[in-house]
């Protein structure tokens, strides 16, 4: 486990996917900044809980737990969470910590609902952090926008007042947030923001336990890749008028984009009006101006306004919204202006203005100078839709995939009144996109697209034309002819796990180690009924993981983002299985520290079920979460502001209890399945790797060499065969 590796590891565009998918995602990566040991407040955040009841749960752990997780000193063994963690001394710390009063909430008067009523925000567009943090716990804040790199924050008040706040470096922020339940999110900035890459733990369980994982995209932003530079500044003032692109005739038509006919069809009557403008107006049907394209980044929206100026045989004027903002007010506006005079000019046309939100987001109290320009430059966007008539001819096209947070004067009728959803793809959709990045490479007759759909559920378009394209590159470099089912396999995981540590040499000692924690995931994985199947189990380092073992959750799974209670109970039991089976054979005084990543996993997943899902069989009835299931994406759980010491003590009991089921759970299995334990890891010392039918052979058959043997107690629970 290396802090050091983060930043570049994670310094990836998909880090604003992660985003844009949920905010838990979001949470956890603000959380898993490098964090300094946190001064002790007087409030108790929902993290220190977590962390103090760790440490209670952890007294009731096996000593070898305990052990790992005291001792959270590297050995290179460290697995997936380890790299989203707090870093170690954070830990230590908490564990060590006395006992602090519990006491929720700024201070008590403000539970009662009559007083809360009366509180009042303080004044001006900047907060003093002490009295933002009130403000949040008295349930004024609706929703926070963290700077790039966190120094400060803006936020939205519930009556729509907006302040900027400086941020001290409070580890216990996002928590006191999430309690409260803003919505948070991070600044943008311009495309090569550098945000953490994870879909990591149960939020975007595309594989999981003992890896590093993150879906990445060259930062090629399709459509807008002209000289539109990241650098802004004062050098750019002198050619202000050319921050955006004119392409004549984009040469993409509908058949390029794939697994989104819906929205096609959508876009369809957007083609026809521009063809046949008269057909309309003949009949004194008002010809939309704007048109919303939503949907999370990487979808196809820059490709399907190309492809409705492509259709339509008309020119394409593209921008990326955060280019107009500059350092000096009135710029975008001139931009903006300038922008529709040539498009005017052009007509009929298609403008495609990207990441809208980045000027389109609600107006309000002025937060600084940034904020003027910006809604300077709204106000003239909104100036020229208003202007033209729908006859001229000019379409706009917008994207963006925050629809939320826009500003509703740009979705009133004659401006942006009309949305077009653009959603990932499902497996059909991905097969299509895979044949249109399959067209002009050369693909071997082993490859079965439809297979590469079911392994990659989750992927946008733009990450299967990344798959692809990796495999040609992995082909060329291993001077075959044609693109096999290998170089694609091989693609994908590095897309998904991080290449390969070849070089990395691993004591004898150390891999037999690592083999039985992953088998001891893959076990009970796979026996537990109603879990996602393993792909694959790797013992060959990645990353900061010392292996991986690896499930595709099902397609419905990720498509509905609802994730039962059996589900999330099962997953605690395998990411526990680790552990479990570096115990039963190596003993407690020899363990690793290798499932500290697994044991904070658990701890989250427990705590994310009782405290906002809802999943929780004692506290859901008390109705403190709005709801069970899918607050996975986006809309943050709505909470009660404070709760009583007995809530916050039931909190901590059922968790408690949820954690150590699934850890009996998980024991039982791995105790009364020891042969296939053994077989599976003997397997992976020999070979390092084993995919998923090999693995699923050695499950079935020494399931039925137990059979037959009658007297095994395993054999009762049956595997669930993919
Ligand atoms: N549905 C699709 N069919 C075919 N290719 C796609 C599809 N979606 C994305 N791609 C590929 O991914 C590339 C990037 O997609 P595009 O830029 O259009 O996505 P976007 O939704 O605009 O993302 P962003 O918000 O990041 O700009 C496209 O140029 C295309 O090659
Ligand atoms: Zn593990």
């Amino acid at each position: 486990m290396s802090f050091a590796t983060r930043p570049e590891a994670l310094a990836t565009k998909a880090g604003r996917r992660a985003f844009a998918r949920n905010t838990e995602a979001l949470r956890s990566q603000l959380l898993g900044v490098p964090r300094r040991p946190s001064r002790v407040t007087a409030k108790f955040s929902a993290k220190q809980l977590t962390e103090n009841l760790a440490s209670e749960l952890v007294a009731k752990l096996p000593k070898a737990a305990l052990a790992s997780l005291l001792s959270l000193s590297t050995t290179g063994v460290a697995s997936a969470a380890d790299v989203f963690a707090p870093p170690p001394e954070t830990n230590t710390t908490t564990i060590n910590q006395a006992p602090q009063s519990v006491q929720f909430g700024a201070s008590a008067p403000l539970t009662a609902p009559e007083v809360r009523s009366e509180y009042q925000l303080p004044e001006g567009n900047q907060w003093r952090y002490s009295d933002f943090v009130n403000a949040v716990e008295a349930g004024k804040v609706e929703r926070v926008r963290f700077s790039k790199d966190g120094s400060q924050l803006q936020l939205t008040a519930v009556d729509g007042r907006r302040a900027t706040v400086v941020l001290p470096n409070d580890p216990d922020l996002v928590d006191i947030l999430a309690k409260n339940g803003v919505d948070i999110s991070v600044s943008e900035g311009d495309q090569q923001g550098n945000y953490v890459a994870l879909l990591g733990n149960i939020l975007f369980p595309l594989i999981a336990f003992g890896g590093l994982f993150f879906l990445f995209r060259r930062s090629q932003n399709g459509g807008a890749g002209g000289p539109m530079g990241p650098m802004g500044g004062a050098m750019d003032f002198g050619r202000s008028k050319s921050k955006f692109q004119e392409v004549p005739e984009t040469g993409v038509v509908f058949d390029d984009v794939a697994g989104c006919d819906g929205a096609k069809l959508e876009l369809q009557e957007v083609v026809d009006f521009l063809k046949n403008p008269d057909k309309y107006t003949a009949l004194g049907a008002k010809i939309p101006k704007g048109c919303l394209l939503v949907g999370p980044p990487g979808t196809g929206k820059t490709l399907l306004a190309k492809a409705v100026a492509g259709e339509a045989g008309v020119p394409f004027f593209s921008c990326a919204a955060s280019e107009f903002v500059e350092v000096f007010v009135g710029v975008g506006a001139s931009r903006v202006r300038d922008l529709f005079e040539k498009a005017k000019a052009k007509a009929p046309c298609i403008i495609f203005i990207d990441e809208i939100d980045a000027v389109g987001r609600q107006r309000g109290a002025g937060m600084g100078g940034g904020n003027d320009e910006r809604e300077q430059t709204i106000n003239q966007l909104l100036t020229e839709m208003d202007g033209f008539e729908g006859n001229t001819g000019v379409i706009v096209l917008a994207a963006t995939n925050r629809p939320d947070v826009l500003d509703q004067a740009l979705l009133r009728p004659g401006r942006f009144d009309r949305q077009v959803t653009v959603d990932r793809p499902d497996v059909q959709g991905r097969v299509a996109i895979l044949k249109v990045h399959s067209r002009g490479k050369a693909l071997g007759k082993d490859v079965d697209l439809e297979k590469i759909a079911r392994r990659t559920p989750g992927f946008t378009g733009a990450d299967l034309q990344n798959l692809m394209n990796e495999a040609a590159i992995l082909a060329a470099r291993r001077n075959l002819k044609e693109i096999s089912k290998e170089e694609i396999a091989d693609a994908l995981e590095r897309i998904i796990a991080g290449p390969e540590k070849k070089g990395a040499v691993m004591s004898e000692k150390k891999r037999r180690l690592v083999a039985y924690h992953e088998a001891g995931h893959a076990l009970v994985g796979a026996l537990m009924p109603e879990y996602d199947p393993v792909t694959k189990i790797s013992i060959v380092p990645r990353g900061a993981a010392g292996g991986l073992t690896f499930f595709a959750p099902s397609e419905e799974r990720l498509e509905s983002g609802l994730y039962s209670r059996t589900y999330l109970e099962n997953q605690m039991a395998v990411a526990l299985g680790g552990r479990i089976a570096e115990e039963l054979i190596f003993g407690e005084d020899d363990i690793t520290t290798g499932a500290s990543g697994d044991f904070q996993q658990v701890t989250r997943i427990a705590r994310l079920m009782v405290t906002q899902l809802g999943l929780s069989k004692k506290l859901g009835q008390v109705a403190w979460s709005s709801s069970g299931g899918a607050q996975f994406l986006g809309a943050s759980a709505a909470q009660p502001a404070d709760f009583s010491q007995a809530t916050a003590d039931e909190i901590d009991n059922e968790v408690k209890e949820l954690v150590e089921r699934a850890y009996r759970r998980a024991k039982d299995l791995v105790v009364s399945n020891i042969d296939i334990l053994h077989k599976v890891a003997a397997v992976l010392i020999e070979k390092e790797n084993i995919d998923g039918d090999e693995f699923q052979q050695i499950v079935l058959a020494s399931q039925a060499q137990q059979y037959l043997k009658k007297d095994a107690p395993g054999v009762s629970i049956p595997y669930q065969a993919a």
